[in-house]
C-alpha cells in the first residue's frame, strides 16, 4: 500500500469557559466554549511518535483559561483572535491556528424589575459562534449564529415548483415558514466592536425574517443576505443553513371539523435543508476561514 499523510492538525475541542468580572458590585459574566486547532509540520508525531513539535492539547486548555483571566473576554470574536494570533506568533512549531468559539447568553434576572447584580437565567437556544483563521498571513474573523429559531404563520408560500411521477406536495399560498437558523459571516476586519456588529446582523436578520413576503425559504436567505450586506459594511460574505421546519396542517375532517390553518403538525424530520453563501462583489480571498474540521461539533 502506498499511503501518505495528506493533512492534519490537533488541538482541544470544547473547553468551558466562564468568565467573570467581580471587581464591582455589578458582575459581568461570558460563557464561551472554545476550541483550539493548531496546523503546522507536526508530521512526525503522526509518522514516528515524535512528540517534539507538539504543543499539547492540554495546554491549549490552559492557555484558553490563562487568557480569560489575563485578558478578558471583550468578545467571543477578540477572544478567539488572541487565542489564535499567541498560537502563531509564540509558538514555534505553529504556523496556522483555528479558534471556534460558541457563546451561551444570560440574562440578569429582574428582582422588583430591577436587573440583579450576581444571578443570571439562560436566555433560550441559541448559541453566538466565532471562528477566527490565523496564519502568517493574516487573520479571518467569522461570526455567526446558530439555533436562531424563528417563525411566520403567514407571509409565506411555495408555489410553481417542478413536479415529477414521484410529486405529491400541494401548492401552498399562505403556509407556516419556520426555520432553526444557522449563520456565519466573514468580517473584513479585525478590529471592530464585534459584540455591536453581531447584534445589527442579527437585527437585521429577524426584520428581514419578518418583513420580506417569503415565496420560498431559499428566496428568504438571499433577502437575509442581500439585507445583511446592506446594512453593516464590516461584513463582506455571509453563509446560510436552514432547515425548513415543516409545519403541516392536521387533518380535521375525519372529526367534520374544519382547519382554515389553525391547527398544525410540526414535523421534526425529515426537513429540507436550505443553503446559501452570498459575497459581497469585491470581497477579500476567504483563504482557509471556512475550513472546518472533520469532527468539528
Ligand atoms: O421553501 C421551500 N423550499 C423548497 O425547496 C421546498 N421543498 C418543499 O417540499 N417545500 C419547500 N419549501
Amino acid at each position: 500500500m502506498t499511503a501518505r499523510l495528506h493533512a492534519h492538525q490537533y488541538g482541544k475541542a470544547e473547553t468551558r469557559v466562564v468568565r467573570i468580572l467581580r471587581d464591582a458590585p455589578r458582575h459581568e459574566l461570558r460563557d464561551l466554549n472554545v476550541s483550539t486547532a493548531l496546523r503546522g509540520d507536526f508530521a512526525a508525531a503522526y509518522l514516528d511518535g515524535d512528540q517534539s513539535a507538539v504543543l499539547p492539547t492540554d495546554t491549549q486548555r490552559n492557555t484558553a483559561f490563562a487568557y480569560a483571566k489575563e485578558h478578558g473576554v471583550s468578545s467571543p470574536e477578540a477572544f478567539a483572535t488572541l487565542l489564535a494570533r499567541h498560537f502563531v506568533d509564540d509558538v514555534g512549531p505553529v504556523t496556522g491556528a483555528r479558534v471556534d468559539v460558541e457563546e451561551y447568553a444570560w440574562n440578569r434576572v429582574l428582582v422588583d424589575g430591577v436587573e440583579h447584580d450576581h444571578t443570571w437565567v439562560r436566555s433560550g437556544q441559541e448559541v453566538r459562534t466565532a471562528s477566527v483563521t490565523a496564519g502568517a498571513d493574516g487573520t479571518t474573523v467569522v461570526a455567526g449564529l446558530r439555533d436562531l429559531t424563528v417563525l411566520k404563520s403567514t407571509g409565506s408560500e411555495f408555489r410553481g415548483f417542478l413536479t415529477d411521477g414521484y410529486t405529491t406536495l400541494a401548492e401552498a399560498s399562505d403556509r407556516v415558514l419556520a426555520t432553526s437558523l444557522v449563520a456565519q459571516w466573514r468580517y473584513a476586519g479585525t478590529d471592530l466592536d464585534f459584540d455591536g456588529t453581531y447584534a445589527r446582523v442579527r437585527e437585521v436578520l429577524l426584520t428581514t425574517f419578518a418583513a420580506e413576503h417569503s415565496l420560498a425559504l431559499q428566496q428568504t436567505l438571499w433577502q437575509m443576505g442581500e439585507a445583511v450586506l446592506d446594512a453593516v459594511p464590516e461584513v463582506v460574505e455571509i453563509r446560510f443553513a436552514a432547515p425548513n421546519k415543516h409545519h403541516f396542517l392536521a387533518d380535521l375532517s375525519p372529526f367534520g371539523l374544519e382547519n382554515p390553518g389553525e391547527v398544525f403538525f410540526a414535523a421534526d424530520r425529515p426537513y429540507g435543508l436550505i443553503e446559501a453563501v452570498v459575497v459581497r462583489d469585491g470581497a477579500p480571498d476567504a483563504g482557509d476561514a471556512w475550513t472546518r474540521s472533520v469532527g468539528a461539533p
